[in-house]
């Protein structure tokens, strides 16, 4: 092969186009941070008593076009995530609508205008700290976080629903699932009933760029740990072990036998709570939820 003589560099020029596209790049920025401050000054103007008629009666698609980094498609993809109506208009929002709204933009805006990189976060911790409650929370209140819908061979209880809470299974259709390698990780929890996580939904939404969050026992997160080491592991805390057994009993779901074992399950839990990248006391629920939606924005550690 014939030997090309490297170009000469001209070390000044490129230094020159390196600063002007750092100054170009900075300039995106900011007016993707512009914009994104005053969409949020219109989503709480249309919501005061004096709003102006232009602002409550701007589209939210119009508002959210008019941001520099996002595009239709985008757009559409956020509003259906935030679950509103294509045709909605900024005063209409309902007042869940509007939190979610806000929460979204201020996110975007404290990553740069930049969609943050899809994450596989784990969620896990004693019995009773709270799991199930924080994950509810954050399925209504951050549409935009996929949370994993496991397979489980207990029997639903009141109020749970079939493919919301849980897929409920026999033991034949679990060991199905697993001999067709559908699940990412399973275990038995509690000495009891099975439980486990399937894999495709987890892919599929990190592909389209979803966050995902896991709701499961210790087991499973060292499981996934081993097979997605990407994955961010946080363990909920209760704020003290009095709590923790008050809000078990106070559930009222488990007999005392059940209790009794959960706890000890619990001791051993909490022991392993050095093994996961964070930790998060669940002290009250929104906080808590905030907390873990924030880690799946930051670098792992
Ligand atoms: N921050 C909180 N403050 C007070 N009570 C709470 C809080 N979080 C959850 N609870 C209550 O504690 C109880 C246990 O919560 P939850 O069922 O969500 O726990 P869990 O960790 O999912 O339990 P398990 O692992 O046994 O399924 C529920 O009655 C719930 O309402
Ligand atoms: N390893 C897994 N653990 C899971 C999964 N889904 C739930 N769980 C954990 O099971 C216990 C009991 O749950 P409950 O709803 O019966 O009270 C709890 O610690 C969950 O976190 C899973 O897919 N894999």
């Amino acid at each position: 092969m014939p030997r090309v003589a490297p170009p000469e560099v001209d070390r000044a020029a490129a230094a020159r186009a390196a600063v002007a596209a750092r100054q170009a790049r900075a300039a995106v920025k900011k007016s993707v941070h512009d914009r994104t401050r005053s969409a949020l000054d219109v989503v709480d103007a249309a919501w005061s008593a004096s709003a102006a008629p232009a602002e409550a009666s701007l589209r939210v698609r119009e508002l959210l076009t008019s941001i520099p980094s996002l595009g239709p498609t985008r757009v559409a993809r956020a509003m259906e995530q935030l679950g509103i109506a294509e045709s909605k208009r900024v005063g209409g929002l309902g007042v869940r609508q509007r939190r979610r709204l806000r929460e979204w933009l201020e996110r975007r805006d404290n990553h740069g205008g930049e969609q943050q990189r899809a994450r596989l976060v784990v969620l896990a911790g004693p019995t009773a700290v709270g799991k199930g409650t924080v994950s509810t929370y954050i399925r209504e209140n951050y549409p935009d976080v996929h949370l994993s819908v496991s397979a489980t061979t207990r029997s639903p209880r009141p109020g749970e629903v079939d493919g919301v809470n849980y897929f409920f299974v026999s033991d034949e259709q679990f060991d199905h699932l697993i001999e067709t390698g559908q699940m990412l990780e399973t275990a038995t929890v509690h000495n009891a009933f099975r439980y486990g996580t399937p894999r495709e939904p987890i892919e599929e939404a990190l592909a389209r760029g979803q966050s995902v969050l896991l709701e499961i026992d210790l087991q499973g997160a060292r499981s996934v740990r081993k097979e997605m080491p990407e994955a961010v592991l946080v363990f909920l805390l209760p704020p003290t072990w009095d709590e923790l057994v008050r809000r078990l009993i106070g559930r009222g779901t488990e007999d005392s036998v059940e209790q009794q074992r959960r706890l000890e399950t619990a001791k051993v839990e909490l022991a392993a709570q050095d093994e996961f990248d964070y930790r998060v006391v669940n002290h009250e629920v929104s906080q808590a939820a905030r907390e873990v939606v924030d880690l799946m924005a930051i670098p792992k550690k």
